[in-house]
């Protein structure tokens, strides 16, 4: 779909409080429109007069335009404020990036030009910059479009950043493994650590590499050089997660006996990874969405509010719309936090090539950390059985597994060394429900381990032992596991 979008110009597209039919906006319709949609943006929160006059005048004077023009209210105090600005077009023009977007640039102040301009340059989505000249400017009186280039050279800023990301980018290959599945993943991922602040959510099963994408975002974008952080949210109770956010003036609780900086105030100027975001609790989403409304946040006993210059990105393995569908989340912080809404697949969804794949990379990768001369080798039996099981840990599971061979293999690993869950597979293995083989497994995990619940975690590779116990819970798995 072709997509114009635009700003109304303020004093242009109007004379007095009715349309100006030489206005731009009006210009546009009367002469260039051929979209699908035009998209008119309003500074507004909501109920724009100015805005209702012109759009019913277009409709008026263009019937055949009427369905295709909408609005959007952005919200936008200050007209002047271009970091702002930015920022809402950014996460306006990335929900729509799957279309063809045309920027008229011609109505707005000069900072939402600039912001389009930035914009254009730095998301490399389909977006092309138009500006009409009026028939006073043209030789023929006529308007005239003219599609504006943004040539790289007259735009040093986002030059400088694309070659520092272009070095980095070098310098962090060997660590992404990004195969078909999950290219247009990173594809994704790579266009949102171009915008500055846009929020992320990642969803995906345990193991599938929220976090690695997360990093992958952060190593891309141009706060590279500052912190990441990562928390897992689900580790800690409302009042921990608070103080670790936010930070804590002196007094603030009973042990608080200096002012300490959150995790908000040491990633400052960086990337805060918000993992297992859908277990925090309706407080603690409270809390963030406030965060996230207004820029700011205030430390456990303090009244000054500080600015929050973080990217956040969040994680969680539970199917996030199904949660707030049943009223455990907010729908509200869900759509603040999912700008951009990246899906990893499971193991199991991205088929047997890439797990052989990715079993011959972490072999090859593990080598020097392992100090082996060679690469460890698996038997041909060996293979079938990976071949075979279908690692309901996903990536975790099967880098784990790879690493544990180096620890008890030679220079060849056989089907003796692999461990007995995937050597002997129960007839509930057979299945291919994931829940049920999850499930499977961490009873047998907790058996081997005589119900340690940490080395049961530890086997399984999940990142917390929460996670385990909740899993635990959720599948109903008993105090006896089964055999
Ligand atoms: N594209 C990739 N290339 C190379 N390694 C990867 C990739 N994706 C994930 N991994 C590796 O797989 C392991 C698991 O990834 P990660 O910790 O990001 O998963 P996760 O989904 O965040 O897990 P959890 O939900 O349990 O927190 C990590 O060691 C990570 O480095």
């Amino acid at each position: 779909m072709r997509v114009l979008i635009s700003w109304y110009a303020f004093n242009n597209d109007f004379v007095g409080s009715e349309a100006n039919v030489k206005g731009p906006t009006y210009q546009f319709h009367q002469h260039f429109f051929d979209h699908d949609q035009h998209l008119i943006l309003s500074s507004e929160k909501e109920d724009d007069t100015r805005l209702n006059v012109l759009m019913n005048r277009l409709a008026l004077d263009f019937p055949h335009h009427r369905d295709r023009i909408n609005h959007r209210y952005m919200d936008i105090n200050d007209v002047i404020d271009m970091s702002t600005i930015k920022q809402k077009i950014e996460a306006l023009l990335l929900s729509m990036s799957d279309h063809e977007l045309d920027l008229f640039i011609s109505p707005g102040t000069p900072a939402m030009q600039v912001a389009w301009y930035l914009c254009h340059s730095t998301l490399h989505l389909k977006t092309r910059l138009l500006q009409t000249r009026p028939p006073s400017k043209t030789k023929s009186g006529q308007p005239e479009l003219v599609v504006t280039q943004a040539e790289e050279s007259s735009m040093p800023v986002s030059m400088v950043i694309r070659e520092e990301l272009h070095q980095s980018t070098h310098a962090e290959e060997a660590d992404h493994l990004i195969l078909p599945s999950i290219q247009p993943v990173y594809d994704r991922a790579y266009k949102l650590a171009q915008t500055d602040r846009v929020t992320g959510l990642i969803l995906g099963a345990s193991g599938t590499g929220k976090e690695h994408l997360a990093n992958y975002i952060h190593d891309h974008s141009s706060r590279r050089t500052r912190k990441f952080i990562s928390v897992n949210c689900s580790a800690l109770g409302d009042t921990l997660l608070e103080s670790r956010l936010f930070g804590y003036e002196r007094g603030a609780f009973t042990g608080a006996d200096k002012r300490t900086d959150g995790y908000f105030d040491a990633a400052k100027g960086g990337t805060l990874f918000l993992d297992e975001i859908g277990d925090i609790s309706p407080y603690m989403q409270q809390s963030l969405l406030r965060v996230l409304q207004t820029g700011g946040y205030m430390p456990v006993g303090s009244t000054t509010e500080r600015k929050a210059d973080v990217r956040i990105v969040a994680a969680t393995h539970r199917l996030l719309r199904q949660e707030c569908e049943a009223g455990k989340f907010r729908w509200d912080l869900f759509y603040r936090l999912a700008v951009a809404e990246l899906h990893l697949p499971s193991l199991v969804e991205r088929g047997a090539a890439e797990k052989r794949t990715l079993i011959e990379y972490f072999l090859t990768k593990k080598q020097s950390s392992f100090r082996r001369a060679k690469p460890l080798k698996l038997t041909a039996a060996a293979w079938r059985i990976l071949d075979a099981y279908l690692f309901p840990g996903n990536i975790r599971e099967l880098e784990n597994l790879i690493e544990s061979l180096y620890v008890f293999s030679g220079e060849t690993a056989d089907v003796a060394d692999l461990p007995d869950w995937i050597r002997l597979p129960s007839s509930s293995t057979a299945s291919f429900s994931w829940q049920e083989h999850e499930k499977a497994l961490i009873q047998r995990a907790l058996t081997y381990h005589s119900g340690n619940k940490a080395r049961a975690c530890a086997a399984l590779g999940y990142g917390s032992i929460n996670t385990l116990a909740k899993k635990i819970v959720d599948y109903q798995i008993g105090s006896t596991p089964e055999q």
